[in-house]
């Protein structure tokens, strides 16, 4: 991305607050004139001083300049403190405000994306963190150095340059002459260390995934004892990461030392040029002192130039990939616009083929149908792709060929919130966010009354032992066990009941007594619904009125558990390994044993 570029991205962010903008401008523009002020009082003391120095009583009038002076450089120095602190002050705020657009915007951007942005290997959560973190900490950085240091900075060298122009052309000349050899420089040094950048850019970014990584991994990490390698891993990254900032340092200083060396050769110029006109008569001594000021007022913002390119640089590269982010259109949910008066729940797929974003093929090929208001039960062996299929009906990915459809209306016409407003998804390991038990139920419907919330708690059995916490409903969710966490997404799905439901293995973490108590909620809220149930479990599978078989992303039968089992093939085989695996005969022993 060009500077142009990335101004032009930064514009819309900087168009609301054109009056403060345009405030701290002003304020630059007066402060910069006020900064020559020095330059000009101290030609002019030298110069008076001179001739005094020749008068009979020099240390009357002397004392009497001095104090004029005094005074005068006083009250320009408060005046210029006052519009400084203003300067910087709106500047700042200027800051401020965009960064807080730019990480809102970002938020509201992200959360309108598709669920493959999220699942794209380089969008994981401590990278994607990291790259909106940097992205708006360098833009803001940007826009506050712009507008507090680099515009007063120039606004005081143009200044300055025209007052040496003014007082003698030479001497102009020579202030000039400095600065593309400085551009030229700094632009050298900002080339060479692009490549240094951009790869800290992906060191951090691999870095703070490596620490969320051992932070969610830390229960298998401990009991497999596996720090010291956890540790090793993370310290490769440390090294290569610090080699990499010693060369980017190693650079930068090597440049700094030329620029200064530069500098240094431009003050020693403008002395000797300036010592020449005095000695010839066209100058007053006091000149040398005004040149060697106005030069500084030039140079400063060169000696700075190459901290601007460093911040243009860092603000390139971190905005680079921050706006890939912002400005990924393609990876918009999409939605139609169908919203049908009435939802039946009768679901079909057409020869669907899908292929998940890192290239795995989940699906060839897949009909099945799925009849309004029954229980359909999807089985088949882990990898099989029946929580694709899920992921599908529920829109979160689109397959690349074939067709669903929902009472007759391809899924895609249908408007995706409405849609997902329509079915609830109970997972085998729910999310529970940050917030009380409450909190986290009333998320299936944020209006609901306490009373609704309790009844929903009640069916999903979790009433009774939240009731027995100390703060009850307000207890911290995060705080339960993995059951009682996924009964509070049970209850959850209870308070939004939504007339289709998919349940991707909703016991697979309960205890016995939980899933049966769950199980009997289940039965209730599945009826008169579309229900998809994923289990691994043989009593959820009988229960089911209609069950497609699945193996290696095909649709391999599809009937009733009797038809199936009577067919003798691949459900015949998952079945009757799940019966053999629950050591039936025993059980039975034991149960009439009892009797
Ligand atoms: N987000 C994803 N990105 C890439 N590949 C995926 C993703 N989710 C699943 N897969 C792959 O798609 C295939 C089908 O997975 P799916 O989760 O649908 O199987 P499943 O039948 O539900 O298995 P299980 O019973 O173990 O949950 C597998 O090969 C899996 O590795």
């Amino acid at each position: 991305m060009s500077i142009l570029s990335l101004f032009k991205k930064i514009l819309p962010f900087i168009k609301p607050y054109k009056w403060l903008l345009i405030a701290t401008l002003c304020l630059t523009l007066i402060g910069s004139v006020m900064a020559q002020v020095n330059a000009y009082i101290l030609r002019y003391t030298v110069d008076e001083l001179t001739v005094i120095t020749q008068n009979p009583d020099p240390m009357q009038q002397g004392a009497r300049l001095l104090l004029i002076i005094s005074i005068i450089l006083i009250a320009k120095e408060l005046i210029y403190a006052a519009i400084q602190f203003g300067q910087k002050f709106y500047g700042e705020k200027l800051r401020i405000f965009i960064s807080r657009d730019f990480a809102q915007l970002v938020v509201d951007k992200i959360l309108s994306y598709r669920m493959a942005f999220y699942t794209a290997s380089n969008n994981e959560s401590g990278k994607l963190q990291t790259r909106i973190d940097m992205g708006i900490s360098s833009l803001t950085r940007l826009v506050r150095n712009f507008f507090i240091d680099i515009l007063p900075l120039f606004a005081n060298a143009l200044l300055a340059l025209i007052a040496m122009f003014n007082a003698n052309v030479w001497v102009g000349l020579v202030s000039l002459s400095i600065i593309p050899i400085y551009f030229y420089v700094s632009n050298l040094q900002a080339k060479r260390l692009s490549g240094f950048r951009r790869s800290l850019r992906n060191y951090r970014e691999t870095k703070s995934n490596a620490i969320i990584s051992i932070i969610n991994s830390i229960t298998v990490i401990k009991s497999f004892t596996r720090e010291p390698l956890e540790a090793d891993k993370h310290e490769k990254i440390q090294f290569d990461m610090t080699e990499n900032q010693m060369k980017t340092r190693h650079t930068s200083f090597m440049f700094d030392s030329i620029k200064s060396m530069l500098e240094q050769v431009g003050v020693v110029v403008v002395i000797i040029l300036t010592a020449f006109f005095v000695l010839n008569g066209t100058m007053s001594i006091g000149a040398i002192m005004f040149h060697i000021m106005l030069f500084g007022n030039v140079t400063s913002p060169i000696r700075q130039l190459h901290r601007i390119y460093d911040e243009i640089n860092d603000a390139l590269i971190y905005s680079e990939s921050f706006f890939e982010i912002m400005e990924a259109d393609d990876e918009k949910e999409t939605s139609g616009s169908y919203i049908p008066s009435e939802l039946k729940g009768n679901i079909e797929l057409k020869n669907v083929d899908f292929t998940y974003p890192n290239g795995t093929k989940a699906l060839h090929n897949v009909s099945m149908t799925i009849p309004a208001n029954t229980i359909t039960a999807l089985v088949g062996l882990s990898g099989a792709g029946k929580s694709t299929v899920v992921n599908l009906l529920d829109k979160f990915y689109q397959p690349q060929s074939g067709k669903i459809l929902l009472d007759n209306v391809d899924l895609m016409e249908y408007d995706t919130n409405w849609l997902r407003n329509n079915i609830g998804l109970v997972l085998q390991r729910n999310h529970i966010f940050h917030g009380s038990i409450k909190e986290n139920i009333l998320y299936g419907k944020p209006n609901a009354t306490d009373d609704e919330v309790f009844l929903a708690a009640k069916k999903a059995h979790i009433h009774d032992q939240v009731m027995e916490l100390p703060k009850g409903y307000d207890s911290e969710a995060n705080l339960l066990s993995g059951g009682q966490q996924q009964r509070i997404s049970i209850a959850r799905m209870f308070l939004k009941n939504p007339p289709i439901i998919f349940l991707d293995e909703p016991t697979a973490s309960l205890d016995a007594i939980a899933t049966q108590e769950i199980k009997n909620s289940l039965d209730a809220i599945k009826k008169d619904r579309t229900v998809i149930i994923i289990s691994h479990s043989i009593s959820q599978i009988i229960d089911a009125e209609n069950v497609v078989v699945m193996d290696k992303g095909r649709v391999m039968e599809q009937g009733t558990h009797e038809q199936l089992y009577a067919q003798n093939g691949k459900y015949h085989e998952i079945f009757s390994a799940m019966a053999s695996s629950l050591n039936l005969d025993k059980i039975s022993d034991t149960l009439n044993d009892q009797q």
